[in-house]
Parts: C-alpha cells; structure tokens; sequence
C-alpha cells in the first residue's frame, strides 16, 4: 500500500516538532531546574527503567577501599576473561605471558563479550570511569567489568557462576603469570595521585639453588625451610601467626646473597619486591608500597646497614643545637629546596615487617642483606622478625667443586688437591672463584681456569700475609712509641723503656695464644655458631644457618 506524500510530509512534520519541542523542554529543564529536582528525576527516571528491565548487572571495579589495594575479584575477572574474551572479542589488548614466549590477550576497554555457564548467556563489558576533573590532582581512570544477565537466572549465577568464575581466573592467572621484579626506585619521587608506587620489569635471573655454591648440608636446609613454609598456609592459620617469614643474610661481598634471593624466587615461584629504603619518603609511604605488593613474593631490602641510619637520623635531630638549627632555617629560606631526605624511622620500618599491616596478603618472605651484620639493630632482626639467620662466607672446597661443576663441567681433576690445600688456609669469594673459573678465550681450557685460580688464591694468600706482617708492624711501632713516651712521663732511660717494651709484649703474646687455643678448643665445630650469637660474621670459609 502507497502512503500519500502529504501523509508523508505531515508525519516528518510532526515528528520534527515534538523532537524540537522535547528539546526546547530539556534545554530549559537543564539551565533553569534546581540540581536537587534534577538528580531526583533522573532517579525516579532510572528506577521505572530498572523496573521494566529485565536484566540484571553486577560491577567490579578495579580498586576498592579508597584505592589502596587492586581488587581481587577484578583481577581473577580479567584472567577469566582473557581466555574467554581472545575467541570473541573484536577488540584485544597484548602481554608478554610467562616464558616470554607467548602473548596473552584480554579484552580491551569498552568491548563486549558473552559467556556461557551451565546452559545460561551473561554479557561482559569492560570500561573505565574517568574521575573528577576538578579534582588538585590528575587522577586516574578506574577500570571495571560489568556482568548482565537475565533475572530469571539469579540464582545460578551469585551461588555458582561468580564462584566457578574466580577459581578458574586465579588458576589462569597462576598458569599464565610472568614473574615480576618490582622496585620502588624510580629516580624521582611518585606524585600522590599515581596508581601504584611500584614499578616492574619481568623477572629472568637464571640462579637456582643448583647453581649455587654452597656446601650440600646447607643448600638442603634451606631448601627444606623455604618449601615447608610455601605449604604451610593451614599451619600459620592455625598458630595465629601471619604467613610470612624473614630471612638475614650477612656476610662479605661477593658471597652470593643477591644470587640467593634469585635462587629463592625461582625455587617457590615468587615474585621479587627490591625495597630501596632511602627512596621511601616516610613511614606512610612504606606502608602504601606494603599494601600495593601481592602474596607469593619476596620482598627485598639489600644492604640494610646502609640504607638509613635508623637510628641516627632521629639522634642527630635531637642533638643539634638551637644555633645550627637557625642556621639550617635562614639556608633554607634563602634556598627553599624539596626535602629528598628519607623519613622512615626504626619503628616504621619494624611496622613494616610485623606491624597490623603487614598481614595483607599473604605468603610472604622478607630478606634484609648485608655486610656487616654486627651494625644492625638487635630488635630489627630478632627470632619471629627474621626467623632465619644466613651467613654467607669465603668459598669452601665444596662450594668450589659446584661452581667447578657449573663453569668446568668437571667432577674431579688432579689439580683439585692443591686447589683445596690452598682454600684451607686463604679467604677467597664465590664470586672470585666464579671470575677465575671462567674461560676468557674460546681457547681456555680446564687447566688454563684451573691454573688462574691457583694463580689467584697464592696471591690473596701473600697479600693476606703482607697485611699481616704490615699490621703486626704498625702494632709494634705503636707499642714502643706508648712505652717511650710512658717512660719520659715516669723519667726511665731510653734502653730500659725498650726493655719493658719487649717484656710486655711476650707476655701478651703468651696470653695471646693460649686465649686463642681455649676458644679454639671450645668453639671447634661451633664456630659459626659463636660468632652469629655475638652478632659477629663468620670468619672461615663456609656458609651457616640458624
Ligand atoms: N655462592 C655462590 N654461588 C654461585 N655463584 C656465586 C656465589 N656467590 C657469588 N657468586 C657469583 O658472584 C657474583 C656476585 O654475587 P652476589 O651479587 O650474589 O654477591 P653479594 O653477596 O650479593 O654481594 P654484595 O654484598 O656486594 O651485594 C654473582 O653474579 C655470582 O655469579
């Protein structure tokens, strides 16, 4: 049936004005309606909507609590999703997966994608809210996903589909993970609105406890240690203790304690939190960067002796006089500049590791590294806050035979026993043996390494030596100069002041020795022992734990 042109016309006509009319209406309805009547409309608006729409939508959003801590829920949402999303999604974002030989695709903001569970369709959407503009700061976008499904399916979704759906997302997510290797450090210092205060690279060390030389006894206790704790989540739970456990290692440069930690990582599958301390603001700031790391991590502060004098900078506050203190306030009114001094205190960082806070999360290890272990705060690495005391030292002979393993492929070799002679009376590190091991020609072979390192450990063993001979030395000359100057006080002559001089110094010798021998007979087979209990480092050759 032909529908008269001027039926026609007069339609469009109609159409036009009531379109026109409509918008007359919102334009004045927006300009001149109080806000209040406004918001109400649209509310009353929105509810008739809802009444007569039959599905029903669930959002999760990216962070939750003021934005402190990624949500969970959006993460397991976001792995399920990117399994599901890569077959129908017409839109995908790509990450490098783990292995770094796959890409893992997720859906991209603002697509759609359907699922199905059970016999029942539901739709996801993805999206992200833009915040206030007239906020100080630029703030971020908050993502989320939205589920819709019809109402007649209530029940399936909230009591099996939601849960179906994050134990299959946290699997994913396990499954496809890139392990990370976080750092606080940026070089310059986060502005409040930032997302989040750590920043990431894919972890790729390739140490494993296999690699490392240690002697077998002790690689095999830590080993236990690390793996009882990995499964232990019922045990903690039951003790009322929080998941985690902290680990000292100490002891000289070069003796592998970066490379454990790496050995760590890759031994539980846990991601690496490299803490740089004197990069933390204050005590605030290293709480948000606790709360932004996830479960299944090691949190890292190396050379903690020398990453803020904890105690120090409160002392030297308190010290300063009310003169130096004019001083520092007319300096700083001449040159106003930003405080880049770290403000975190001993107790902070106590809070850090034990505090109320520090039970977010979950399956946790904490390592403090350093040097020199006698500098560290007692309460800082007291039992229950570093559980386990690692002492890392100068290469032993069995240590050796793993890295003459890993670098030499080589099991035994008749130059072993004059290798290990030499290691018996020299202190040489792992990371000094491993140098001297390693071919610097495509033409080295075993002899030429083996011979450089023999070449190596007789010329720490007569550098040690001349130190030694130097030092005995300098002590001599120290004694006489106290000795003359002790007789011209008293008015004996030159020749009976050497005299004295000589006598005292036997009998300090005497003493010396036999001291020397009852420790030695005392401590033999304890010696690491002794020393750790004194917050001393172990002085031989050999790694301990306790
Ligand atoms: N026990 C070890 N087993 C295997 N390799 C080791 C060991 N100790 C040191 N190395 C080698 O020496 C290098 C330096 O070691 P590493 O950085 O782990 O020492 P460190 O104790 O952390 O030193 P620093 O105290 O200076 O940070 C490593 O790259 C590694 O190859």
């Amino acid at each position: 049936m032909m529908i008269p042109p001027q039926l026609m016309t007069q339609t469009w006509a109609t159409m036009g004005s009531t379109i026109a009319s409509f918008m007359l209406f919102w334009a004045i309805f927006q300009q001149y309606c109080p806000h209040e009547v406004r918001r109400y409309f649209e509310r009353c608006t929105h509810r008739i909507m809802n009444f007569f729409n039959p599905y029903i939508k669930i959002t999760i959003h990216e962070y939750t609590g003021d934005r402190l801590k990624r949500s969970e829920a959006f993460a397991a949402v976001e792995a399920y999703l990117s399994v599901n999303s890569s077959k129908s999604a017409k839109r995908l974002k790509a990450e490098m997966g783990r292995g770094n030989n796959n890409l893992v695709l997720s859906m991209d903001e603002h697509e759609r994608v359907t699922d199905e569970f059970k016999g029942v369709k539901v739709w996801w959407v993805s999206g992200k809210v833009a915040t206030s503009s007239q906020s100080l700061y630029p703030q971020p976008e908050r993502r989320y996903y939205r589920l819709s499904f019809h109402k007649s399916h209530r029940e399936t979704i909230t009591e099996s589909y939601l849960k179906h759906l994050v134990t299959e997302g946290k699997e994913i997510k396990v499954r496809s993970r890139q392990r990370k290797l976080y750092t606080n450090s940026s070089g310059h210092r986060w502005p409040s609105f930032k997302q989040t205060v750590w920043s990431h690279i894919t972890f790729e060390h390739p140490a494993t406890f296999d690699t490392m030389a240690l002697e077998p006894k002790i690689k095999e206790e830590i080993i236990d240690d690390l793996v009882t704790f990995s499964q232990s989540k019922d045990f903690y739970a039951r003790i009322g203790k929080t998941w985690k456990r902290g680990y000292l290692l100490y002891g000289p440069p070069g003796t592998g304690k970066s490379t454990m930690i790496a050995a760590m990582a890759n031994l539980l599958n846990y991601d690496v939190y490299d803490l740089e301390l004197t990069a933390v603001k204050d005590n605030t700031e290293l709480r948000k960067l606790l709360i932004e790391t996830t479960g299944k991590s090691i949190i890292v502060i190396e050379d903690i002796d020398c990453s803020l004098d904890l105690t120090g900078q409160r002392k030297k506050k308190a010290d300063k006089s009310s003169e130096d203190d004019k001083l520092d306030k007319e300096a700083a009114r001449k040159e106003p500049k930003e405080d880049t001094t770290s403000k975190v205190t001993l107790s902070g960082l106590l809070n850090f590791i034990d505090g109320l806070w520090s039970a977010c999360g979950g399956e946790r290890i904490i390592v403090f590294t350093t040097n020199y272990v006698e500098k560290l705060d007692p309460a800082l690495i007291r039992r229950g806050r570093m559980d386990k005391h690692i002492g890392l030292s100068y290469c032993s002979f069995e240590a050796f035979k793993v890295l003459a393993k890993n670098y030499l492929e080589l099991k035994q070799h008749a130059m072993f026993e004059t290798i290990q002679g030499l290691m018996k009376e020299t202190k040489i590190t792992p990371a000094d043996v491993a140098e001297n091991l390693m071919p610097k020609s495509p033409l080295d072979g075993v002899e030429k390494c083996l011979s450089n390192l023999i070449r190596a450990l007789e010329e720490t063993k007569a550098a040690a030596a001349a130190k030694e001979r130097e030092l005995a030395a300098d002590k001599e000359k120290a004694g006489k100069e106290s000795c003359r100057k002790q007789a011209e006080k008293e008015g004996v002559d030159g020749e009976t002041a050497e005299n004295i001089f000589q006598k005292e110094a036997a009998m300090e010798q005497e003493n010396g020795n036999s001291e020397k021998h009852k420790q030695k007979e005392e401590v033999d087979g304890e010696t690491y022992e002794a020393s750790v209990g004194k917050n001393e480092p172990p002085q031989e050759n050999g790694n301990c734990v306790m």
